[in-house]
Formats: C-alpha cells, sequence, structure tokens
C-alpha cells in the first residue's frame, strides 16, 4: 500500500458564531511519519474533530499547511486527497450485501474495469476478520462486525492516509476493547499511516505510536504514551492522561536534571519536566501519581496526612486524603490479601519514591 507521510504546519481555523469570530483550533504542528499512527486526544470541543476534517477537505484551514509528502493538499477536493475515512457512524447501505458494501467505492472509480473487485473485496474482509461473510446484510452482522465492515470499504480503496474519527463508540465497552486491538492489528500489517480522533485516554495510550494532547483548540504535548505518562509538560495532561495529584511547591535550586522543592513540610531533590517551561526558582507544580503513594503509620514518610474516605474498587483501595494545608489527594493502595488498611480519620504518613514525583514549571 502506497502510504504516506503527513505534515501539518501552523494550522488554525475560526468559525463564525453569530456575530462572533470563535478560534477553534490554532498553532497545531506535527510531523507524522509513513506509517505512524496519531491519536488527537482531548475532552469535547477541543478541536480534534476541526483538525482531522481539515486534514479529509471538509473543511478549509483559516492558516496553514497540510503536507502529503512534500505537496500541500489544502487546496484540493476531497476527493483527489487518496485519504479513507472512518467515522463513530458507519452507515453501511443496508439494502446491499456486504460484497456489494465494500465493492461500492471500487465500482464507482474510473479505473474500475482494470480492477478485479472480486479479489479485492475478499482481501478486503479478510484483512478484518470477515472472510466468507460477503453475501449477507448489514443486518445479519453484529455493530462490532459492521464496524469491521465500514473498515474494509475504506482499506479497499487503498488509501494513502486513514482519518478514524472515534470509530468505536458506538460499540460497547468490551467490543471496543476488542476492536482498538483490532484496528492496531490492521493497521501495523498495513504499515499505514493514521489519524484517529478519540476522547478515551486509554484507548490513544494503547492504539498508538505517539499522541497529540489538545485542550480548548491548543495543543498541549505531543509523544508517546509513556512521555507523556512520564513526563507531562502541563498540568492538564498530567491530570488528562492517567490521574494526578497536583500539589503546589516552592523552587529553590536547580541542579541539572533535578530541582529543590519545598512541599509542606517536605525538603525534597525531584526531577522536572524539561518541556514544561523554564526551569527557575519560584511556585511550581508537583506532580504525584495516586498509585506511586503508600500510607504508613504516622510519623513516617514524607508527608503527614488524615484519611478522609476509602474506597475498595477490587484490584486498590482508594483513599481519599487531606494533606496539611487542606488539600485533598488520592492514594491508590494495590489489594494483595495481607494488606494493612487504615481506618476514615486515621493519621496516617505518606510514603513515595522521590523518582516518582515530577515537578512542572
Ligand atoms: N461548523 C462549525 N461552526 C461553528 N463552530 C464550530 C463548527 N465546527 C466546530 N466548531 C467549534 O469548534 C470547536 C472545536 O470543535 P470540534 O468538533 O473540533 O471538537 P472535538 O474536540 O472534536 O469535540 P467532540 O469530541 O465533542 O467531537 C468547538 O468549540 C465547536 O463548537
Amino acid at each position: 500500500m502506497a502510504t504516506a507521510d503527513l505534515s501539518i504546519r501552523n494550522l488554525r481555523k475560526t468559525f463564525i458564531k453569530g456575530k462572533e469570530e470563535v478560534t477553534a483550533i490554532s498553532n497545531v504542528n506535527i510531523d507524522v511519519a509513513n506509517g505512524e499512527l496519531i491519536t488527537l486526544l482531548g475532552p469535547s470541543g477541543c478541536g480534534k474533530t476541526t483538525i482531522l476534517r481539515m486534514v479529509a477537505g471538509f473543511e478549509t484551514p483559516s492558516e496553514g499547511e497540510i503536507l502529503v509528502g512534500s505537496e500541500n493538499i489544502v487546496n484540493q477536493p476531497v476527493h483527489s486527497r487518496g485519504m479513507g475515512f472512518v467515522f463513530q457512524n458507519y452507515a453501511l447501505f443496508p439494502h446491499m450485501s456486504i460484497f456489494e458494501n465494500v465493492a461500492y467505492g471500487l465500482k464507482s472509480r474510473k479505473d474500475a474495469g482494470t480492477i478485479n473487485i472480486e479479489h479485492e473485496v475478499a482481501e478486503a474482509l479478510e484483512l478484518v476478520g470477515l472472510k466468507g461473510v460477503g453475501s449477507r446484510f448489514p443486518n445479519q452482522l453484529s455493530g462490532g462486525e459492521q464496524q469491521r465492515v465500514a473498515l474494509a470499504r475504506v482499506l479497499v480503496l487503498k488509501p494513502k492516509l486513514l482519518l478514524m474519527d472515534e470509530p468505536l463508540s458506538n460499540l460497547d465497552a468490551k467490543l471496543r476493547l476488542h476492536m482498538r486491538t483490532e484496528i492496531r492489528r490492521i493497521q501495523q500489517h498495513l504499515g499505514i499511516t493514521c489519524l484517529y480522533v478519540t476522547h478515551d485516554q486509554k484507548e490513544a495510550l494503547t492504539l498508538s505510536d505517539r499522541v497529540m494532547v489538545l485542550s480548548r483548540g491548543k495543543v498541549q504535548q505531543i509523544g508517546t504514551p509513556f512521555e507523556l505518562y512520564a513526563n507531562p509538560a502541563t498540568t492538564f495532561v498530567a491530570d488528562f492522561i492517567g490521574q494526578a495529584n497536583i500539589l503546589e511547591a516552592n523552587a529553590t535550586r536547580i541542579e541539572g536534571d533535578n530541582a529543590a522543592i519545598e512541599l509542606l513540610s517536605a525538603n525534597l531533590t525531584l526531577r522536572y519536566v524539561k518541556a514544561s517551561g523554564t526551569a527557575q526558582a519560584g511556585k511550581v507544580s508537583v506532580v504525584l501519581r495516586p498509585e506511586n503513594i503508600r500510607l504508613v503509620e504516622k510519623g513516617q514518610g514524607t508527608l503527614t496526612a488524615k484519611v478522609q474516605n476509602r474506597f475498595f474498587v477490587g484490584d486498590h483501595m482508594e483513599y481519599e486524603i487531606t494533606l496539611s494545608n487542606n488539600q485533598t489527594i488520592f492514594a491508590f493502595v494495590p489489594y494483595n490479601p495481607g494488606m494493612e488498611l487504615y481506618e476514615v480519620g486515621a493519621e496516617v504518613g505518606l510514603a513515595f519514591d522521590d523518582k516518582a514525583a515530577v515537578v512542572l514549571f
């Protein structure tokens, strides 16, 4: 499959709403390598779909370039961009067989006469794990199978780029899990460049080579799932990818990759995230993941705290705890049969490895 790389340069889109001009996205830049799967992740309204629609050609950028290979495609019509789209609403033609549904795009091509349509459709259906269902109709397939047909219908056209907008959100939770592994398998098998929109952070982490995190039309950070989790550049990313306690602290000194930090009653030396800003003394945020905190006897550990609430959720106990400055934070303690339990109201110590906390400037 002749797949391509994609570069987005200084992309901006404004819409007119009533009398006002609203900026949906601004200053979006990314280089997507050939065969890479990038997820656009963020809460509702952050601009994910707008970016995808501009790459597809359904919207024209207010500013910026979209390069496929070295060609700027912003003025090309949708049909000549060679891209495949899969949407949440997969809308198969109900009166056509699965074969006809998948063959539809091929048959309407100018070069249809030169294509072995039977062979191409069979190959596409096999690729998505639906060998032999060609004679059935959409209402004879489950939701997950219909979504696979929607994918086959796009892949049969051998697009240069695959654009997917929340393709799994109509499926139930278990099927979603299965289908995301399937999508990744197929995408890697074909080596096709893919932009994938989701608001589900777990889906983004499991599927992607890299994730672009967006908030209010701005790129917060682009990185591999591991980079985003370990080195969030903003408190938004820290809290959106996984869960995070964000603690206010004071940096007194910077030394190499570390900062000397005053955090409540503790003096610590913690690693800082370079992408978060210029390292200098003053107010900082410390990101401490709930799963990295242990509850210990009062007087031990790094900080003192009081248990406000606790919830047993099966694989771990979630403790809601207040610090000496009255801030409420969470600690997740993994279940094991001999685990020590702390009662609501108990005064405790909080222990964590200094390597687990990071500083954001
Ligand atoms: N055609 C339009 N006219 C006016 N405003 C629009 C239009 N399309 C999008 N917007 C606005 O642009 C912003 C970004 O919308 P977009 O649909 O890209 O967000 P999203 O992150 O995909 O959200 P969701 O997850 O809810 O689909 C929103 O404030 C939205 O209201």
